[in-house]
């Protein structure tokens, strides 16, 4: 039997164009969801990411800017134009590119945006929003398993979910999302003893280690959903999941493929989470 594959991009494409439509009706208002992107030094995969992000941004009509600074920004001058971004009207989410060069701390940076900004919701903040339930934005790659999930068919209810990962930005908040769905929840990471053991119980298999083809089929329980968060730039040029797809895709039943499974949902989420916080701050 072949696992069902859960087509992230398509279904991204989808809430693309529910996102794109909603801004068409809000601009009759006067309403322009804005997105900030700051950009600091010149990583070639940072510079690809924060590309694609400003061209999603064209297509939902969203009003875009792209702050790109020199590699030798200073964290004050980084922490200076995040609060001018704090103060524009026509900014409604900012999100500062990480990694940052190894001179500036990304926690400083990160804390000084407002938290009805952090499209990205890593701050503190908008973290403990979401481990509490309140209303808060989602981070977008979790936000994005989470829909992925829903629309292959499963309800977390009851289900026993295993995360691969304790990343403040994926594994932990993926968890909590997995929690408040009513999954039991199951974290694993690096020192877990007989990973293999607790993995291959879990019914939502979620797996963000940052290792390419870490994951076999061992790891996988007959019918489970697999969600691969790994983006990985193998030696070759191509990517690769953290899960073994081939192997892993007559075992599983369903899973997500790398690329075009949850990588094009977190540009989605973003683009949800900007739209929502220009609403808010309209009273919409
Ligand atoms: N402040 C911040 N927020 C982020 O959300 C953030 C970040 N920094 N730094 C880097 C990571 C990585 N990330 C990805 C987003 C989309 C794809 C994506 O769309 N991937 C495509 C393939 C793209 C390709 O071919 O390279 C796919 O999986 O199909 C991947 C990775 C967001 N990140």
């Amino acid at each position: 039997m072949s696992a069902k594959v859960i087509e992230g991009k398509r279904i991204a494409q989808e809430i693309r164009e529910e996102i794109r439509q909603e801004t068409e009706r809000l601009k009759e208002r006067g309403i322009v969801p804005g997105l900030a992107v700051v950009l600091v030094g010149g990583d070639p995969a940072s510079a690809v990411y924060v590309g694609n992000k400003e061209k999603t941004c064209k297509e939902m009509g969203f009003h875009s800017e792209v702050h790109r600074l020199p590699e030798e920004t200073t964290q004050e001058q980084l922490l200076a134009v995040v609060a001018d971004l704090n103060r524009n009207d026509a900014v409604h989410g900012i999100l500062v590119q990480l990694p940052l060069p190894k001179h500036i701390a990304e926690k400083a940076v990160i804390d000084a945006i407002a938290v009805e900004k952090d499209v990205d919701g890593f701050s503190p903040q908008s973290t403990g929003n979401l481990v509490i339930g309140d209303e808060s934005l989602l981070p977008c790659t979790p936000a994005g398993i989470i829909e992925l999930i829903r629309r292959a068919g499963v309800d977390p209810a009851g289900k026993h979910a295993v995360v691969i990962g304790r990343s403040n930005i994926v594994g932990k908040p993926v968890a909590m999302l997995l929690l408040r769905e009513n999954a039991t929840v199951t974290i694993c990471h690096s020192r877990t003893e007989n990973m293999e053991a607790i993995a291959s119980q879990a019914d939502i298999l979620v797996v963000a280690i940052g290792k390419p083809k870490a994951i076999g089929r061992r790891y996988v329980k007959p019918g489970a959903i697999v969600i691969d968060v790994g983006v990985n730039r193998l030696e070759s040029g191509k990517l690769a999941g953290d899960v073994d797809y081939d192997e892993c895709l007559d075992v599983a039943g369903a899973i997500t493929p790398v690329p075009g499974g949850v990588g094009p949902m977190t540009i989605a989420m973003l683009m949800q989470n900007t739209l929502k916080a220009a609403k808010r701050k309209a009273g919409v």
